[in-house]
C-alpha cells in the first residue's frame, strides 16, 4: 500500500520504518528540512534501539522515502498519517495547531479518495476538526472528493518503539466508515498476523482510549510513589511491597516502579490535557488531579533527601554530586519532562555543583541546560561529561535518577573510594540497600524504609 507519514518525530519516523519493514511504500514528510536532510542522508534524528538499521535497509530498498515537500508527500499516499507534535498549551489544553495545519495542507492538495489518519494523541472531537479543515480547504479549491478521517492511536514506548510498533499489545482503530475501516485492516494485517489485536470503535472512544490508557499507567506510578513515601514512615520496603501486589493477576507487575517520578513526552501532558477536557465539560477528574500533584511533588525527593542527608542548606552548600542519568527513561536520549532537570536545578539553586552523565543524552541535555543555566555552565558549576567514571571524579555523593543498564551493578567498594561523604542517593531502586552498606556506603533509596531502619 502507498503510505504518507506527516511528522518525522518519534511516531513518525517509527510508524513509517515499520509499514515500510512491512512491505508498503512509505513518504515520511516533515516541515524541519534539516531533519529530512538528515535521514535522507542516511543519518537518524533520534536514538532508538534497532531503528537506524531498520531505516537504512527501507531506506536502501527504495520502500522508505523521506521529503519536505507537500504536493510530493500528498500525491504519494492513499493512507496519509498525521503524526505531529501536540505539545500542551499554556492552559494545559492539547495544542492542535501542527495537526491541524498538517490537516488543512492536505486538503489544499489531495486529487484523489484518501485515508486520513490520526496518529498523534488528540482529544476526544480532534477527528471532527480535522475533517472540517480538510473539507473547506476541498470547498475553497471547489474539489468534490471523498476521504475518510480515522483515530488510530499510537501506544509505543519510547526505547522500545520498534518492537511496540511491530509487535503491538493491541491496535485500536476508532472509525465511522466501513470502507476505512478495511483499508486500516488490510495496513495492519503483517502487524496483526497470529493473534487478533485489532480493536475496532468509533472514532471518539478510540480518541478517549488513548488518554485512558496513559492515565491509568500515570496512576499506578503516581500511586506507587506515594506508598513508598509512607513506606519509608512506617519502615516498610516499597520493593516487597511491588512483588507482594504485582503477583496478584489483578493487579499485575507493570508499572509499579517507585522512582523520582513520570516525565517524557507524554504522560506529563496527556494527564494535563484530558484534565483540561474534563474541565471544559465542568467536570472534575479527582483521581487525576491528585495523580498529577503528587507527580510534581514526587520530583523533589531525591533532592529533599540529599537536603536532609546533609543537614539542610547550610550542609549542602558547596558539595559536589555526581549524577548519572539524564534522559527522562533508559534507552531514549529524549529529556522532554526528565526529573534530572528538576533535579539539577534544586541542586544548583542550593549551591551545589553537579557533575553528570548520560549514555545518549549528553548532547540534548546539554541543549537543554545550557539555556536554562547558563551561568552554571560558565563557572563549572553544572558539568556534563563522557563517562560514569569521569562523573565520579573529585565529588561527594552520587544520585541514580535515570536506570540506564550500564549503572546496574557498580562496583561499591570502588564508588566508596570515591565518594568523599560516601553516600549513594538510588532515585530509581537499582541497588540493594544491604550492598551498598556493606562497602561502607550510606543508602537512600525511594521507600526503603528498611534500608533506613538497618543503619
Ligand atoms: N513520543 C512517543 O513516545 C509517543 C508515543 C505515542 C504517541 N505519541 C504522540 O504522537 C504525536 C507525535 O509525538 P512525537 O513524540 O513523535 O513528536 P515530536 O515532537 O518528536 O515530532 C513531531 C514532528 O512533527 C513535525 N511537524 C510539526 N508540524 C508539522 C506540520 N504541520 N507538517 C509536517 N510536520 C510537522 C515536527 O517538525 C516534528 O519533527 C504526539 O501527539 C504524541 O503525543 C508520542
Ligand atoms: O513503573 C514505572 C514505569 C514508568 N515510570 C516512569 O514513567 C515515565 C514514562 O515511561 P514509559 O511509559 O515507559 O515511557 P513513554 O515512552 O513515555 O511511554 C508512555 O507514553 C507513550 C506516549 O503516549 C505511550 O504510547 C506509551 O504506551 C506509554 O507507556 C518515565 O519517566 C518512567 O521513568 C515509573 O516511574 N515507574
Amino acid at each position: 500500500m502507498k503510505v504518507t507519514v506527516i511528522g518525522t518525530g518519534y511516531v513518525g519516523l517509527v510508524s513509517g520504518a515499520c509499514f515500510a519493514e512491512a512491505g508498503n511504500k512509505v513518504m515520511c514528510l516533515d516541515l524541519d528540512a534539516a531533519k529530512i536532510a538528515t535521514l535522507n542522508a542516511g543519518g537518524i534524528p533520534i536514538h532508538e534501539p534497532g531503528l537506524e538499521p531498520m531505516v537504512a535497509r527501507n531506506r536502501e530498498a527504495g520502500r522508505l522515502l523521506f521529503s519536505s515537500s507537500y504536493d510530493e508527500a500528498v500525491e504519494h499516499g492513499d493512507i496519509i498519517f498525521l503524526a505531529v507534535g501536540t505539545p500542551p498549551d499554556e492552559d494545559g489544553s492539547a495544542d492542535l495547531s501542527h495537526i491541524l495545519s498538517a490537516a488543512r495542507s492536505v486538503g489544499q492538495r489531495i486529487r484523489r479518495s484518501v485515508v486520513v489518519v490520526d496518529k498523534s494523541t488528540v482529544p476526544v472531537g480532534t477527528a471532527d476538526k480535522v475533517r472540517e479543515a480538510i473539507a473547506s480547504e476541498l470547498a475553497r479549491r471547489g474539489a468534490d472528493l471523498r476521504f475518510h478521517v480515522v483515530s488510530n492511536p499510537e501506544f509505543l514506548k519510547e526505547g522500545a518503539a520498534v518492537n511496540d510498533f511491530m509487535r503491538p499489545d493491541r491496535i485500536v482503530i476508532g472509525s465511522d466508515d466501513a470502507e476505512a475501516t478495511a483499508v486500516m485492516r488490510q495496513l495492519y494485517k503483517p502487524f496483526n498476523r497470529n493473534h487478533n489485536k485489532l480493536i475496532e470503535m468509533d472514532v471518539r472512544s478510540a480518541e478517549l482510549t488513548k488518554y485512558a490508557a496513559n492515565a491509568m499507567l500515570a496512576t499506578r506510578i503516581s500511586f506507587m510513589n506515594e506508598l513508598a513515601n509512607l513506606a519509608e514512615d512506617l519502615g516498610a520496603d516499597i520493593e516487597a511491597v511491588r512483588h507482594g501486589i504485582g503477583s496478584d493477576p489483578r493487579i499485575g507487575p507493570s508499572f509499579l516502579y517507585a522512582g523520582v517520578g513520570y516525565g517524557g513526552s507524554c504522560f506529563p501532558k496527556d494527564v494535563k490535557a484530558l484534565l483540561k477536557t474534563a474541565g471544559d465539560r465542568g467536570r472534575r477528574l479527582r483521581i487525576l488531579d491528585a495523580v498529577e500533584q503528587a507527580n510534581e511533588a514526587q520530583k523533589s525527593v531525591l533532592f529533599d533527601k540529599i537536603s536532609a542527608h546533609f543537614g539542610g542548606s547550610a550542609g549542602l552548600r558547596g558539595l559536589r554530586i555526581a549524577l548519572w542519568g539524564l534522559s527522562f527513561k533508559p534507552n531514549t536520549d529524549d529529556m522532554r519532562e526528565a526529573p534530572s532537570l528538576v533535579l539539577i536545578g534544586q541542586l544548583l539553586a542550593a549551591g551545589c555543583s553537579v557533575q553528570a552523565y548520560d549514555p545518549v543524552a549528553r548532547d540534548e541535555a546539554r541543549r537543554i541546560l545550557q539555556a536554562r543555566h547558563p551561568d552554571a555552565f560558565g563557572s563549572g558549576a553544572l558539568a556534563i561529561v563522557a563517562s560514569a567514571k569521569d562523573a565520579l571524579q573529585d565529588v561527594d555523593a552520587l544520585a541514580l535518577v535515570t536506570e540506564w543498564q550500564e549503572f546496574r551493578s557498580p562496583d561499591f567498594d570502588a564508588l566508596a573510594a570515591c565518594l568523599r561523604r560516601k553516600v549513594i542517593f538510588d532515585g530509581r531502586n537499582q541497588y540493594e540497600p544491604a550492598e551498598v552498606q556493606a562497602a561502607g556506603l550510606a543508602y537512600h533509596g525511594i521507600g526503603r524504609g528498611t534500608a533506613g531502619a538497618a543503619k
